[in-house]
Order: structure tokens, then sequence, then C-alpha cells
């Protein structure tokens, strides 16, 4: 009996051993896993960590950084800067926002500082290639305070369309270190020969394209065409893109030998290529004719976070718009293709400065005017043609690239026209470590490019980031308190009234950009001489509108206006808020600063990198993995 006792305890001991055993392998598999993780994640710590010393960068340019409260590399930087300065060629996808300009612009610089070029030198060493003039100037401005804080002697010269040829050439005359311009401006000063082709082939050593996802659209693949043929096979060439479409591709050929490629897990997957994932997508669904009061709503009961961008798609809207505010004491200024680029820029500098807090930017894609050439006899066709050609300036572009500072909230007054145009709107809020929130304003008439911008975007499929959810904010009651004010005033903003106000604005301007253009060769940074946000209305505003009375606010809405408060005070300026180790509400990895992420790799430990060496393209036979965050 013991002994059966003994028996049937040892099978029931080895029954227990066989059942434990899978177990056991199960926990060591877990183990090796977790151990794998861990592993992996302190590799990305260890990458997390890396500082701009550790990228080989020099102490100069990181002085500077520091003085520009950069201290920490971007994802996009870690990696691009230490090939580019080994000499590589190099395509760098990553989403807008993450710090591209600098990725280039550190390197580059650093190059210059340290190969000083020939004396023989009879053109510039290195070509900055942007697609628009505003984003010329941006790189422009950022090249020169860079050099500023670096305290080193490097001639960097901005070109544009408009000088005439005299002017040109006195800017070439040294020749500068840097040229930074548009290729169809390249390309006229090669054929002029205002730049000589073979001084051309003999000095420059690097070459950058920026947002080159834009630079074919904007039909510059003849000027780029022409300029290749003089880029010598020495020369470095870097081509910076938010997107990755068969324009990249095609300029990629056309420019490039054997780039490393660092790129994005779903490049061509316009939902993951640029929509920040630290900015929060509203909806309000309303007539065409209620908007006004719904956005009068939105700001005049401070329902979102300043600095806010508003979009419209014509330029009479913005106007409107304007007017509508100014009888309700709010100041805004408006930025159009038809304003001089002088002022245009200026108002640029202005807002992103912060001296004024709504900017109501009308999109350079104008369907208004587009369809325009669509009817109408073919004579009348060609007259609104040459006519819009003439007004509205073909390198201006507000909607791609322009690096709005501390934008919080995008409005989109009216939609635009495409799933694109609206991802790239988005884009202009939650730059850097920021963070944003968006706030589209959607008429039935609407609804079928909402629905798609939706699906376009997947929605469907990543409900955590790309979801554009209905404003909660806003309640009908708040709404309908300020229905009587917001519907008197609107009959009270003509047509002609926008007319003439439009009219006003452009001569203000025009005058501006006269005496801006002179100032500023004196004072580029004199900011104040000059306010873009002035009134146009010809009626003072009445005072009763000016402020919202008390019982007009619900009690939802008062809580809703302290929620708004609070964020505001909890973000600060945001900036020093991270700089402090103010953490804010996202996660790291909705950050698009932090969460620069290649295609899929074998070692996603450090983020999923994907850095291809050259060659890599067509064979794969040389595949190089390197990653990052
Ligand atoms: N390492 C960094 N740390 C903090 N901020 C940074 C860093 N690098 C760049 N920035 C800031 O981030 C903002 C966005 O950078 P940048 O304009 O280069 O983005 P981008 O990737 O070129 O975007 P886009 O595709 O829209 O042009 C800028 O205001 C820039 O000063």
């Amino acid at each position: 009996m013991a002994k059966k006792k003994q028996k049937s305890s040892q099978n029931k001991d080895k029954n227990q051993e066989l059942k434990e055993q899978p177990v056991v392998v199960e926990d060591e598999a877990e183990a090796a896993a977790a151990a794998k993780q861990e592993k992996e994640d302190e590799e990305k710590e260890e990458e997390e960590e890396r500082s701009f010393e550790d990228l080989g960068l020099d102490p100069r340019l990181i002085r500077a950084l520091i003085k520009k409260n950069i201290d920490k590399p971007t994802p996009i930087q870690r990696v691009a800067i230490p090939l580019i300065l080994e000499g590589k060629d190099v395509v760098a996808r990553a989403k807008t926002g993450s710090g591209k300009t600098f990725a280039y612009l550190l390197p580059l610089l650093q190059k210059l500082f340290s190969d000083s070029p020939s004396k023989h030198n009879q053109a510039p060493t290195a070509f900055i290639l942007a697609p628009t003039r505003e984003l010329c100037q941006q790189v422009y401005a950022e090249v020169m305070s860079l050099i500023e804080l670096c305290r080193v002697q490097l001639k960097v010269v901005q070109l544009t369309s408009s000088m005439s040829n005299s002017d040109l050439r006195t800017a070439l005359a040294g020749p500068p270190d840097i040229l930074v311009s548009t290729p169809a401006c390249v390309h006229t000063c090669l054929s002029d020969g205002v730049l000589q082709q073979k001084a051309v082939q003999d000095s420059l050593s690097i070459i950058v394209l920026d947002e080159a996802d834009l630079l074919l659209s904007y039909g510059y693949e003849d000027d780029l065409k022409a300029l290749t043929a003089h880029v010598p096979r020495r020369c470095q060439c870097l081509l910076m893109s938010a997107t990755s479409s068969a324009d990249v591709e095609k300029l990629k050929r056309l420019i490039l030998h054997n780039p490393y490629i660092l790129t994005l897990p779903e490049v061509g997957d316009l939902k993951d290529d640029i929509i920040p994932k630290n900015v929060q997508q509203f909806y309000i669904s309303c007539t065409a004719r209620d908007k006004l009061v719904h956005i009068l709503a939105l700001l005049k009961l401070e329902l979102v976070q300043k600095k806010v961008l508003i979009f419209t798609n014509a330029i009479d809207t913005s106007y409107r718009l304007k007017l509508f505010f100014e009888q309700f004491g709010i100041k805004s200024a408006v930025l159009n293709a038809e304003l001089p680029q002088n002022s245009r820029l200026h108002i640029l500098e202005e807002f992103n400065a912060g001296l004024f807090d709504y900017l109501i930017a009308t999109d350079d894609s104008q369907p208004q005017e587009k369809k325009k050439f669509d009817s109408g006899s073919n004579a009348e066709q060609k007259k609104a043609r040459k006519h819009a050609k003439q007004k509205l300036d073909a390198e201006f572009g507000v909607v791609r690239g322009i690096d709005f500072k501390n934008v919080h909230t995008v409005l989109n007054f009216e939609m635009p026209q495409s799933a694109a145009g609206y991802v790239h709107r988005i884009g202009r809020t939650g730059r850097a470590y920021n963070t944003g929130a968006s706030v589209s304003l959607v008429s039935p008439e609407e609804n079928d490019m909402f629905e798609d911008i939706k699906s376009i975007i997947g929605e469907s499929d990543n409900m955590d980031s790309n979801f554009i959810a209905p404003f909660p904010l806003l309640t009908k009651n708040a709404v309908e308190g300020l229905r009587y004010r917001a519907e008197d005033v609107a009959r009270s903003v003509t047509k002609v009234a926008v007319r003439e106000s439009r009219a006003q604005d452009l001569r203000n301007e025009i005058l501006n950009s006269e005496k801006l253009k002179a100032h500023f060769q004196d004072n580029p940074r004199d900011l104040d001489l000059l306010k873009h946000d002035k009134v146009l209305s010809k009626k003072d505003p009445a005072p009763h509108l000016r402020d919202v009375p008390e019982y007009l606010l619900d009690p939802t809405t008062q809580e809703a206006r302290k929620i708004v408060k609070l964020v505001r005070a909890a973000m600060g300026n945001n900036n020093t808020a991270r700089r402090k180790g103010f953490k804010g509400k996202f996660r790291k990895s909705r950050d698009p600063l932090k969460t620069f992420s290649a295609e899929a790799s074998r070692r996603p430990s450090k983020g999923g990198m994907r850095r291809r060496g050259p060659g890599c393209d067509a064979s794969h036979k040389r595949k190089r993995k390197e990653t990052v965050d």
C-alpha cells in the first residue's frame, strides 16, 4: 500500500513535472524575450542620450545651438549629421517639424568652417535650393543666425528671381560660400552667365535640395535638369523631404550618386509621413453660414489655445474674417500670395515673434482662382490666367515647410481641397517639442472631402493617433448666445467692404514693402517698425462687442474656458517647460522630433531606423543598418 502510494505519488510528481515543463520552457522564452527587450531598451536609451558632441559636431556650433535652447539632437539629426560629416550623399525623409533643416545645416556649416574654400573659387561652395522664397528666406535666416552665434566669417547670399542681373552679379561677387535660392533662379543665373558654368563645376562641393518632395510639383524639373549638368561628380548631394513620392525618386536618380537613405517605416503612407502625432485633431459640423459664429465663439470665448493659424481657401474670405473679427476687438493679420514678398516675410517674422496671435492665411493652392481658368471662353481663360499670374507670386508657399513658431491651434475655416492639403496645414502646429490642436469647421458641402480626409489619414486604422474627434468644448448654448451679434456684424461686412479692405491692405503693404526693404538693409532684426495686424475696418468697433457678458456664458463654457486656461498655464512657454523637464501629456512616441523611426528594421530595438547605404536600392546586397530612437 505504501509502495502503491509512493508510486502514485511518483507518478503524480512526474505528471506534475510534465505538466510544468512547457511552463518552464515558456518562462525561459519569456525571460529571454525580456532580456532581449531590456537590452534593446538600454541600447535605445543610449542612442537617445547621444549628444551633439557625440555626433562630432564643432563646439562653436554646439554653443550656438545652446544659445538657441537646443541641447539634444533629434533622431533624424542623430543619424544624418555623422553621415553628412563623412561626406556621404544622403536622402533624408522625416515628417514635418522633425528638425531636418539643422540635420543638413549643421554638418554643412562645419564642413565650410574646416575646409576653407580655395581662393580661386569663382562660384559658391554650397547651394541650398528650396521651392519657395519664403523657405529660402527661412533657411537663410537660420544660416545667418548660426554663423553670427559661431562668430565665423562665412558669406551667405539669398538670390531671388525678382533681382536684376546687376544685383545678382553683386551678390555673387566674392564669391559667397553659401548660395540659398530656388532652382529657377539658379538656372537663370547660369543661362544668363551671371554664374559661370565652369566656375560652378570647379567650386561646388555640396548641394542641398530642401523640401525635395515639392520641388518638382513647383515646376522646377527643367531647372534642376539644367543645373545637374554642371554639378561635378565629387559634389556631395543631400535631399531632404517630408514625404516619399515618385518625385523624390525622380530627383534622387537625377542628382544623387549611391545615397544613404534615411527613411520612415511607412513611407508613401500619407498619415505617418506628415501628420505630427502630437496634434489633437477636432472638427465642428455646421452650415457654411454658421462658420462665422462658430469661429467667433472659439476665439472670443477662448476655447482654443493661442497662437492660432486660420486657413481659408480664398483671399476675400480672409479679409472678410479679418473685418468680422475687428468688430469684436480681435486683431489679426492676413497672409496671402497677393502681398509683396517683403511684407509676407515680415508678417511671418512678426507672427513668429509673437507680435500678434491670429494669422489668417490663404492656402496657396487656390481652387477658386483655378476655377476661373476652367470656365468661360478661351480668351477669358487666358486673361484670367495672365491676371492671376501677375497677381499671385508663383514662388509663394505658406502651407508647406514654413516654420511657424509656437502655433498651438490650426483652424480650418474652410476645408482644404485635398487630404494632402489637410495634413500639410495641420503640420504647421505640433512642431519641434510643442503640442498642438486643429479644429476644422466642416459644412455639409465639405462633408465628402472630410470623409476622404478621414479615410486617407487612416482614422479607422488607428484611432489613437489619427482620430478626428468632435470638438468637445463648444456648446450649442455658447454659439446661440453669440449668434445675434455675429449675424448682425456679418451683415455689415459686405462684399464692397471686403473688396475695399483688400485693396487698402495691398496699398499699405506695397508701401510697407518698400520701407521694409530699405529699413531691413540696415536693421535686419527690427520687427516693430510696421505692424501687420492694423485695423482695416472703416467703422469703429462697437464697445459692447469687445467683451462677452457673463450671462452669455453657460456653466459648461465657463468650465471649458477654465480647462483651456489651465492647459495653457501648464504648458507655459513649451520650450521653457521642456528645459525644466516638463514632459507634457503626450507620450514620447507621439512627438515628431523624438519619433523619427525608419523603415522596419531587423533591429527594431533602436526604433527601427534603417540607414541604407550606397547601392542598397538596387541590389540590397550591402544593407547597412543603423538604428536610432
Ligand atoms: N534638436 C532640436 N531640439 C529642439 N528643437 C529643434 C531641434 N532641431 C530643430 N528644432 C526646431 O524644430 C522646428 C522644426 O524644425 P525644421 O523646420 O527643421 O523641421 P522640418 O523637419 O524641416 O519640417 P518641415 O518638413 O515642415 O520643413 C524648428 O523651429 C527648429 O528650430
